[in-house]
């Protein structure tokens, strides 16, 4: 298996206790992890050092170069229009033409010229994920990219998560509290606790995944479980 993240004994502290407790971490080109934990547990320090955003002490730390990170809020700037937003920092002569593609992908073709202000949350969460595409990232980072969604709104958004990563396949590290999310999407789950990785699981069921299927409702058991939430109806 080739390996396009590789990361060895991860520190990272505030001052305080360690944060990221010797943290290892390798991902496939292309594979899809998710990454779950108690609030506090790490995740967003971890993928901000994904990202280059933050630095931390490693034994080893190999990322690829062309990594995009959508947080929670879609941070567009908003005096320049979408089409602008996602472009920008795009240093290509077609990065217009790139931009527009990228925008027909996440289906907002009918707002390319929209102001960010005037856009809804699923179509702004929308042109952030459009505008991290763009530059063709081979690590997509999302840090709970929609947490701020309303229900149906979000999994709208899995299905379309979903067909980007199958059309572009970059490998993606998604943060989510949402155990469902993670079921839904990843092929391996992490769970974080006080810097350390508890629990690995590989979700090995073909997509679209169902949540009345005994073998997802298994796994998000058996993550509630480890996550200290007791299931409302086990
Ligand atoms: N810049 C910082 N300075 C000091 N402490 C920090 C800083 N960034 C994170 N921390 C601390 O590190 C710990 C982990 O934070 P982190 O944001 O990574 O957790 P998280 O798992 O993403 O939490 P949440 O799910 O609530 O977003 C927390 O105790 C937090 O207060």
């Amino acid at each position: 298996m080739s390996t396009l993240v590789d990361i060895r004994k991860l520190h990272r502290s505030f001052g305080g206790p360690a944060v990221l407790d010797s943290i290892d971490l390798t991902m496939a080109p292309g594979e899809f992890v998710a990454l779950l934990g108690r609030s506090g547990s790490g995740k967003s320090t971890l993928l901000r050092v994904l990202a280059g955003l933050d630095t931390a002490p490693a034994q080893k730390l190999e990322l690829p170069v062309r990594r995009s990170v959508v947080f929670q809020e879609p941070r567009l700037l908003p005096w320049k229009s979408v089409i602008e937003n996602v472009a920008l920092g795009v240093r290509r002569a077609d990065a217009r033409t790139l931009a527009t593609q990228a925008l027909a992908d996440v289906g907002l073709s009918h707002r390319v010229d929209a102001w960010p202000l005037t856009l809804s949350g699923g179509e702004a969460q929308r042109s952030a994920l459009a505008r991290a595409l763009v530059r063709e990232p081979k690590l997509l980072l999302l840090d709970e990219p929609f947490a701020a969604l309303d229900a149906l709104t979000r999994l709208r958004m899995h299905d379309l998560v979903f067909e980007l990563w199958r059309k572009h396949h970059p490998a993606v590290l998604l943060v989510t509290h949402d155990v469902w999310e993670a079921v839904a999407l990843a092929d391996r789950i992490l769970v974080l606790d006080q810097g350390r990785f508890i629990k690995e699981i590989r979700v090995d069921i073909d997509h679209p995944r169902r949540r009345d299927d005994p073998r997802t409702s298994r796994i998000e058991a058996e993550l509630l479980k480890e996550l200290g939430v007791e299931p409302l109806h086990a």
